[in-house]
C-alpha cells in the first residue's frame, strides 16, 4: 500500500494570493494569516506575490490569469458578509463557483480563503478572533496541495 500525502514545506514554492479589498478590515487580517502560516513553512518572502482585486467576485478573472504563471499554489481570499439584499448569495456564489471551476481546469492548486458570513461578528471570528483564521487554513491547504500536486507530476 502506498500513501500520497503533501508535506507542509514550502522551501521551494512560489505562492500567488489573490485577496479581495472589500470588507478589508477583515480581509486585511485573512493575508496576515495567509503570510504567518506560509512564512512559518519556509515559503520565502520573494516567492509570494499578492494580487489585489476590488471584491471577492473580481477574484476567479485575476486567478484564471495566474494558472499558467509558473506558481505552485494560488491562495484565495476575501470576506463576503450578508447585506440586505440577494447581493450576498450571488457574490458567494459566483467566486466559490467560480474557483471550484478553475481547480478543475487549473495544473496547480487554488485553495479557498473567503469568508461568507451572515454577520460582522461571525466574519471578526473567522478572520483570527476565535474561530480560527481562514487564511492561515487556506495557506496550510496550499502547502500541503502544492507538494502533494508535485507528487504526481514526476
Ligand atoms: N458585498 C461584497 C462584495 N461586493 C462587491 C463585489 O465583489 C464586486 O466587487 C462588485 O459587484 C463589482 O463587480 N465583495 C466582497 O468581497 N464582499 C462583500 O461582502
Ligand atoms: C454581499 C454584498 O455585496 C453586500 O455588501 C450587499 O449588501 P446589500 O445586499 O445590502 O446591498
Amino acid at each position: 500500500m502506498k500513501i500520497f500525502e503533501g508535506i507542509f514545506d514550502g522551501k521551494d514554492l512560489k505562492i500567488a494570493i489573490v485577496i479581495s479589498r472589500f470588507n478589508s478590515f477583515f480581509s486585511e487580517r485573512l493575508l496576515e494569516g495567509a503570510l504567518d502560516a506560509l512564512k512559518r513553512h519556509n515559503v520565502k518572502e520573494s516567492n509570494i506575490d499578492i494580487f489585489k482585486t476590488p471584491g471577492s467576485f473580481e477574484i476567479p478573472f485575476i486567478t484564471k490569469k495566474l494558472i499558467n504563471k509558473n506558481y505552485d499554489a494560488i491562495i484565495a481570499l476575501g470576506v463576503v458578509i450578508r447585506g440586505e439584499t440577494y447581493h450576498f448569495e450571488v457574490v458567494a456564489n459566483e467566486v466559490s463557483k467560480g474557483i471550484a471551476h478553475l481547480n478543475l481546469i487549473s495544473d496547480i492548486p487554488i485553495t479557498f480563503g473567503i469568508i461568507t458570513s451572515e454577520t460582522l461578528e461571525q466574519s471578526m471570528d473567522r478572520s483570527g478572533a476565535k474561530a480560527g483564521n481562514k487564511g492561515f487554513e487556506a495557506a496550510m491547504a496550499a502547502l500541503e496541495m502544492a507538494n502533494l500536486n508535485k507528487q504526481l507530476k514526476v
